[in-house]
């Protein structure tokens, strides 16, 4: 445990967690999509007894056999385990709890989750003789499963929402480090904070803000009539390549690797697009997420059958930019093939 950070939070580490506080129990792991694949293969091949939950019909069950998975219904899966991790998407929960969970949780079983939003907004109320934890992997699935593979890390957060044993910290704790996330670091935090941060964070910021910038600097492009090649390259392509500079090294490194031009213009222009409207903006996300005014909002527009939703989905997926981008990352990896095929023969030549 790190105790001499300038942070408020408490980090745990591997040698922080006791893993016999999850290596005699079995963990239920409700989905099998983005965090659920994860969890299920990281939690087995760290030595836990998994059963993967998943209805009858389910288009993942043959994807969970055929990992080496053992699954069962829902309300089987429940039943079964001492921990059950509810790892379906956040509209489904309530229904899945309902339904399945509920009637099979026995005093003294936990309640697990990775974003606290069906608890934070009381979409789930749990008995009081189970514990509530939440380990909430800072990353989409897919990352979470490739570090663990490649002996990496994915940092992770720690909440404890009711702890009825006793020992639901040192649990969570184990879990954290049974699916990778104790060898990165796991940040000690509540069900309020990390709902609250983490909706904002998409929002605002990681899914949201980051993608209305691209399209808008992207249209901005194209209609002053330059290419859409051209714009597709310099409004999402190489936006990788600048958060990879960021992400290793900070702000500071990514300054550092640009020419001083664009330290000058990115320093003087940033702020004149993402201006304190922007900014105002983004407090007003924050207050609605809050407030409440942003879960009432998604769990009415499920109820309703997400009219908006797809519509919004739809519309995303047929702006121009990526039709643009699709044809161009086929181009690249045609010249990448092309420069294979072209070093194989170089090195048959050779030989
Ligand atoms: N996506 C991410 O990377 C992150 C997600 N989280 C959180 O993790 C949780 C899971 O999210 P995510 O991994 O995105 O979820 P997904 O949308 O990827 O989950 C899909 C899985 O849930 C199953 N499922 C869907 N509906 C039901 C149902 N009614 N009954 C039983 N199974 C069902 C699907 O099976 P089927 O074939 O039956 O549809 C599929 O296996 C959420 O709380 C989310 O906020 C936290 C951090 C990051
Ligand atoms: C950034 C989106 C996320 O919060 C995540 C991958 O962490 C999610 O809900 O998927
Ligand atoms: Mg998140
Ligand atoms: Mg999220």
């Amino acid at each position: 445990m790190s105790n001499d950070t300038p942070f408020e939070s408490e980090i745990y580490y591997e040698d922080d967690a006791d893993t016999s506080h999850i290596l005699n129990k079995t963990v239920a792991v409700l989905g099998y999509g983005s965090q659920g694949h994860a969890h299920a293969q990281n939690l087995n091949e760290s030595g836990v007894d998994v059963v993967v939950g998943l209805r009858e019909d389910s288009s993942s069950w043959g994807a969970a056999e055929d990992d080496g998975l053992e699954v069962a219904t829902p309300a089987e899966a429940s039943a079964r385990a001492d921990i059950v991790s509810v790892l379906v998407p956040d509209t489904v929960q309530p229904d899945v709890y309902e339904n399945a969970i509920e009637p099979n949780l026995d005093p003294g079983d936990t309640l697990q989750f990775a974003h606290g939003f069906n608890i934070h907004y009381n979409q789930i109320r749990p008995p009081e003789d189970v514990d509530v934890t939440m380990v909430a992997p800072k990353s989409p699935g897919h990352l979470v499963r490739r570090n663990y593979e490649n002996d990496e890390g994915t940092p992770g957060l720690l909440a404890i929402y009711q702890d009825e044993t006793g020992t639901a910290k040192q649990e969570g704790l184990a879990y954290a480090a049974a699916i990778g996330c104790a060898r990165a670091g796991v940040v000690e935090t509540t069900f309020r904070e990390e709902t609250e941060t983490d909706l904002f964070g998409e929002q605002a910021v990681l899914c949201g803000g980051v993608t209305s910038l691209v399209k808008q600097a992207y249209e901005t492009l194209v209609e002053a009539g330059y290419s859409p090649e051209m714009a597709y390259f310099e409004c999402l392509n190489e936006m990788k390549l600048i958060v990879d500079l960021m992400y290793e090294g900070g702000l500071g490194e990514m300054w550092d690797s640009v020419s001083d031009t664009a330290e000058y213009g990115g320093l003087t222009q940033g702020d004149v697009v993402v201006d304190e409207h922007a900014r105002e903006n983004m407090e007003q996300v924050l207050e609605q997420v809050q407030d409440g005014t942003f879960a009432r909002e998604w769990i009415a527009e499920n109820q309703a059958g997400r009219p908006s939703f797809t519509q919004l989905h739809q519309a995303e997926r047929n702006h121009e930019i990526e039709q643009v981008g699709a044809e161009l990352r086929s181009l690249f990896a045609w010249s990448e093939e092309t420069e294979d095929e072209d070093e194989t023969e170089r090195v048959t030549a050779d030989a």
